[in-house]
């Protein structure tokens, strides 16, 4: 896999450790402390509104603009999973582990209350 600046996994850990370096900064000069110093009400907030902007992007089909509200939804999801002391490469590895496994295949699978498989455990 490339291991180019623009390798997924190395962006999000690089991204997810400057979120983690905000824990407890001044909220005045970091959006992201800011947004820790509310949590978990201000990032839902925000992930609401981005997640909307995205569909309408969307839907509107504009491509510059589906990109960066894209950006924005991935940016507040990763304040998310770092608030709940959670990181990329959990999620990551729960895309990986789901390579190869169609959708219609796993929800045939699930149980009789439609409960998934539980995701990967661990880093
Ligand atoms: N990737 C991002 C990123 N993407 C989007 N945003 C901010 O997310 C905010 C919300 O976007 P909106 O378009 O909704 O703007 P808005 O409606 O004016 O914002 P609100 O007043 O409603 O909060 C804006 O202030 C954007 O600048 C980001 N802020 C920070 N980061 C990363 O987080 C790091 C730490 O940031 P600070 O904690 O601010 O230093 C940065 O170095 C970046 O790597």
């Amino acid at each position: 896999m490339s291991q180019s600046p623009l390798d997924l996994g190395t962006v999000l850990a690089r991204v997810a450790d400057t979120l983690e370096s905000r824990r407890g900064a001044d909220p005045s000069t970091s959006y992201v402390a800011k947004l820790l110093a509310k949590a978990p009400d201000s990032i839902l907030k925000k992930i609401g509104e981005e997640a909307t902007e995205t569909v309408m992007a969307a839907k509107d089909g504009e491509t510059d603009k589906i990109v960066s509200e894209t950006a924005d939804l991935w940016f507040h999801c990763l304040v998310m999973l770092t608030h709940y002391g959670l990181r990329p490469e959990q999620v990551l590895e729960e895309l990986a582990r789901r390579e190869g496994l169609s959708g219609l295949t796993e929800k045939a699978a699930r149980g009789p209350d439609g409960a998934r498989a539980q995701p990967a455990q661990g880093v």
